[in-house]
């Protein structure tokens, strides 16, 4: 019996394109250090600049492998599964960790395929036992936990952002940084990005990392501004419900629920959300979850750990100006 992998857990080290690490990293690096000896993999020739080697030594990272694309571009998810698939054959990988992103899930798929891994996707945990990879996931709505084992040698585990509490080590590490030249399958490069065209960035986090979300229905009656400020003094991300996108209020990209995005923040807070059974499959498992709602009887008061009954357009202004209040006298 032993609770720790034999090989090594890769950690893909999603990062920004001038070179910062994304948050949940540093949850997987924390995670994957229970599972065994931490790789960090790092997609692009040019590797990891010098603080972000210090952050992942702080992390208890024992090697960062660095890998030439050749050109290939680290967006597409073919490109990425061969690349990995690669990697992990080449050093008797026993798990590869990653974030639960779209792209991610999609490269965890792929993945799965291409090295004939177990796969788990929007896991929220992941432990070592009688040294197969269990990882966690909720599921009917947050209403269940259930926990699979990867029976494969291999296991590629997509774990959802907040879902550990980053922990530096004790003593840092310092890691080694090993290059690999990848030489890509032709079927992996049937895709090229033809054309990228930036969006207008907000400062605010984004929605599926976010530790704090504040979501908007219907009963904003389209009229955003009390739920952005108070997102903006708590430093968290807007979402939406089906409502709100399909109004036109705001991006379909804000949609939390079934059809929408799937969030587990340590902080929710819905403000004229009725809490509708296709919404809550998509943020039942947040943390704590806030609802301000003026009709008692509302579904949404019946998963809340706090409830309000209220005007959002009272209630949301007076916790922003109160917030704001603190935030100054703390300095
Ligand atoms: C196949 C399918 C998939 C779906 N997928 C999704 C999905 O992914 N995500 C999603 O969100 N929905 C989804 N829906 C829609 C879902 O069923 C609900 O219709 C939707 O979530 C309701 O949105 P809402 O809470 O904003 O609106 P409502 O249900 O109309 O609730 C509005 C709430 O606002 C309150 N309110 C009104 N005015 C105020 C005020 N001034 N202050 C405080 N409270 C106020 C009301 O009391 C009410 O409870 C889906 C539906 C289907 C059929």
């Amino acid at each position: 019996m032993t609770n720790h992998l034999a090989g090594p857990v890769l950690v893909l080290l999603d990062h920004a394109p001038d070179g910062t690490l994304r948050a949940p990293v540093l949850e997987l690096l924390t995670l994957g250090r229970r599972l065994g000896s931490v790789h960090g993999v790092w997609l692009g020739a040019e590797g990891p600049g010098g603080d972000v080697l210090a952050a992942l030594g702080a992390y208890g990272v024992d090697v960062v492998d660095v890998l030439d694309l050749g050109g290939a571009d680290a967006r597409l998810t073919p490109v990425v599964a061969d690349a990995l698939a690669d990697l992990s054959a080449a050093l008797g990988a026993a798990a590869l960790l990653l974030t639960s992103s779209f792209d991610n899930k999609e490269v965890a798929g792929r993945l799965g395929v291409r090295s004939g891994a177990g796969v788990v996707v929007d896991a929220s945990d992941a432990r070592v036992v009688d040294g197969r990879v269990v990882a966690d996931k909720t599921v009917l709505a947050g209403t269940w936990t259930t926990s699979c084992a990867v029976r494969t040698p291999f296991a590629v585990v997509a774990l959802k952002a907040n879902s550990a509490q980053p922990e530096p080590v004790a003593s840092p590490t310092q890691p080694a940084v090993v290059a690999h030249p990848v030489t890509l399958a032709d079927d992996a490069r049937q895709a090229v990005v033809v054309e990228r065209q930036e969006r207008t960035r907000s400062d605010r986090p984004a929605l599926g990392e976010a530790q704090v979300v504040v979501v908007g229905g219907r009963g904003t009656d389209g009229d955003f501004s009390a739920v952005e400020e108070l997102a903006d003094v708590l430093g968290g991300a807007v979402g939406a419900t089906r409502v709100a996108t399909d109004e036109g209020w705001i991006g379909h990209d804000a949609q939390i629920g079934q059809t929408g995005v799937t969030i587990a923040p340590r902080l929710y807070i819905g403000a004229g959300v009725s809490g509708a059974v296709h919404h809550r499959g998509g943020m039942q498992a947040s943390g704590v979850i806030v609802a301000v709602n003026s009709d008692p009887e509302s579904p949404i008061f019946e998963i809340a750990d706090l409830g309000i009954v209220g005007d959002l357009f009272t209630v949301l202004p007076q916790a922003t100006q109160e917030l704001r209040r603190i935030k100054a006298a703390q300095g």
